[in-house]
C-alpha cells in the first residue's frame, strides 16, 4: 500500500515537474487590462497622475537635483590665525600689552583654537610654604592633623607634618575671629607660593576686536575637484553677514554674538571662558561654475550655559614657564580661561550623471503606478456599485467545473455592461476612461484553460 501511495505521489511530483518545465517554455503570461469607462473615476485619475508628475519632475527631478549624483565624502584642511593687540591690569595697576603669541595657547591645533581671554598668573620657587587657604582639609591646630593625611585633589605639594599658625585660617567673613583657638594651615613642598585664584584675574582687552582667519581647503574626492573658501581677488577685508559674506576673516565680537545671544553669559564667557562650534558648511553645485560654490558659516555655543549652575564652567587650564636664576628654579604658572573654537566641515557636491538620472525616471515611473493603484482602492472598496467592478475586474475560476466556470468574459459583454449608472453614462470608446490590470485567482502551480487561452499561477489579487 505503502509503496503504492509513494509511487502515486512520485508520479504527480513526476508530472508537475514536468508540466512547469514545458509551460516554461511554450507559454509567457501577460496581463490584462480592464476599461473602467467612468468620468468621474477617470478625472480622478488624471488629477492625481499630475499631481504625481508635478511633484516628481518639479521637485524630485528638479528642485532635489534627482538628475545628480551626490557625495558627502569631503576630505579638508583648516588653518586658523588670529590677531590683535590686547592688554591687562597687573595687580599693582600697571598695564600690560598681549599679543598673539601670548594669547593664543598652543600655537597651533589641529581644527581648533584657543585664545586666552582672562588669566591668573602667579611666580613660584621650589620650597616649602603654607597651603591654600581655601583648602579646608589644610586647617590645622598641631602638627598631628598635617600628618599622613589622605590625598586631596587641590592640595599644592607635598605636606610635610608641620602646621604653620596663620592668621589668615582665623579669618572669618572677613574679621579675625580671637575667640577660638588660633588656627594654621599645614605646610607643604613644592612650588611657592600656591596660586591663588580669587585673587587678581587678568582680563585681557580689546579681545572682541580681534580677529580670526579661517583658511580652509576641501576636496570632493570622488569628482576630483579642489576648492577653498577664498576668492581669488580676496583683499584685506572683516566678514559681514550682508555687506561682505565672502571674507574669511570673522572678529571675535560677531562670533561670540552668534554663538550666545545674551550679554550676561557672553560676558561670563570672556571671564570664565567657553568652547563656540564653528561650522562651515559647503552645498556645491559642479554642473555650475566653481566660484559659486561658497561656504555657509555659523556658529554656536557647546559649554553648558552658566545660569544652569553646571559642575564645571566655562574653560580653564594651567601652564607655567620656567626659567633659572642665580642657580635656583623659578617658574610662572599661569591659569588661562579663554574662547576655545572648534572647526567642523561638512559638506556636499552634486554633478549630473546619466547613471542616476536614469534610475530616478525609472522610480518616478514606479510613483506613477500610484494613482491607478488608488483609483482601484475607490473603485473596489468605497464606490456604491463597488460589487459589481469587483465582478468584472476579478475572475473567479472554477477548476473542477472549468468548462463552466472558467469564464473569461469575452470584450463585448464588459463594453455593453452598465458598470455604474446606465441612465447617465455612455459607454463610447471616445469615452474619459483608464484601465486597470484584470486579475484571476487561482491557486498556485494550477493551469487553467478557457477556451483557447491557457495560464498558470497568476499573481494574487487585491480580492
Ligand atoms: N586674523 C587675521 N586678521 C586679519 N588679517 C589676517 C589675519 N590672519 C591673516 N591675515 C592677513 O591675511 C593675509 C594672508 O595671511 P597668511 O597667514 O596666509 O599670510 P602671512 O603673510 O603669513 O600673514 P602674517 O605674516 O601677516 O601673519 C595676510 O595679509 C595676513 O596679514
Amino acid at each position: 500500500m505503502d509503496s503504492y501511495i509513494s509511487f502515486k505521489d512520485r508520479f504527480f511530483v513526476g508530472q508537475s515537474v514536468k508540466d512547469i518545465i514545458k509551460g516554461y517554455f511554450t507559454e509567457y503570461e501577460t496581463p490584462k487590462l480592464v476599461v473602467i469607462h467612468n468620468a468621474k473615476y477617470a478625472i480622478l485619475l488624471r488629477i492625481i497622475q499630475i499631481i504625481i508628475l508635478a511633484y516628481s519632475v518639479i521637485y524630485l527631478l528638479i528642485y532635489e537635483k534627482g538628475y545628480q549624483k551626490l557625495s558627502t565624502t569631503v576630505a579638508s584642511s583648516v588653518t586658523l590665525k588670529v590677531k590683535g593687540i590686547g592688554y591687562a591690569y597687573t595687580s599693582e595697576n600697571k598695564m600690560i600689552i598681549i599679543d598673539g603669541a601670548d594669547y593664543i595657547i598652543p600655537p597651533s591645533e589641529n581644527n581648533a583654537i584657543f585664545i586666552m581671554t582672562n588669566f591668573i598668573q602667579t611666580d613660584q620657587i621650589r620650597s616649602t610654604c603654607v597651603e591654600n587657604i581655601k583648602l579646608k582639609e589644610a586647617r590645622c591646630k598641631h602638627d598631628k592633623d598635617c600628618f599622613n593625611k589622605p590625598f586631596t585633589p587641590n592640595m599644592n605639594g607635598r605636606w610635610t607634618g608641620r602646621c604653620l599658625l596663620s592668621p589668615e585660617a582665623n579669618i572669618v567673613n572677613g574679621t579675625t575671629d580671637n575667640t577660638k583657638t588660633p588656627t594654621g594651615l599645614c605646610e607643604y613642598a613644592g612650588w611657592c607660593p600656591s596660586e591663588d585664584d580669587l585673587s587678581w584675574t587678568m582680563l585681557v582687552r580689546e579681545v572682541l576686536n580681534f580677529t580670526i582667519f579661517i583658511k580652509n581647503f576641501i576636496e570632493f574626492p570622488i569628482f576630483h575637484v579642489k576648492h577653498k573658501n577664498m576668492v581669488d581677488n580676496l583683499k584685506q577685508c572683516i566678514f559681514h553677514p550682508k555687506t561682505n559674506k565672502d571674507c574669511p576673516i570673522f572678529t571675535i565680537d560677531h562670533i561670540i554674538n552668534e554663538a550666545e545671544k545674551n550679554i550676561t553669559e557672553r560676558d561670563l564667557m570672556l571671564r570664565s571662558g567657553g568652547v563656540i562650534r564653528v561650522k562651515l558648511d559647503w552645498d556645491c553645485n559642479l554642473d555650475r561654475d566653481l566660484k559659486l560654490c561658497k561656504p555657509k558659516y555659523s556658529f554656536a555655543r557647546l559649554d553648558v550655559p552658566f545660569n544652569e549652575n553646571p559642575f564645571s564652567i566655562g574653560f580653564n587650564f594651567r601652564y607655567a614657564t620656567y626659567w633659572k636664576q642665580n642657580q635656583k628654579d623659578f617658574r610662572t604658572l599661569t591659569k588661562a580661561f579663554g574662547l576655545r573654537l572648534i572647526i567642523t566641515i561638512s559638506g556636499k557636491a552634486g554633478k549630473f550623471d546619466f547613471i542616476t538620472l536614469t534610475l530616478n525616471i525609472g522610480s518616478l515611473v514606479g510613483i506613477f503606478g500610484l494613482a491607478t493603484f488608488l483609483c482601484d482602492i475607490i473603485l473596489l472598496h468605497l464606490s456604491k456599485k463597488a460589487s459589481i467592478y469587483r465582478d468584472r475586474v476579478f475572475e473567479i475560476v472554477h477548476l473542477r467545473t472549468r468548462a463552466r466556470s472558467a469564464i473569461a468574459l469575452p470584450r463585448t459583454f464588459v463594453q455593453n455592461y452598465d458598470a455604474e449608472d446606465a441612465n447617465s453614462e455612455s459607454h463610447s470608446e471616445t469615452e474619459l476612461s483608464y484601465k486597470t490590470p484584470e486579475t484571476t485567482p487561482v491557486p498556485p502551480g494550477k493551469t487553467v484553460t478557457i477556451g483557447p487561452v491557457s495560464f498558470i499561477n497568476p499573481i494574487p489579487s487585491l480580492c
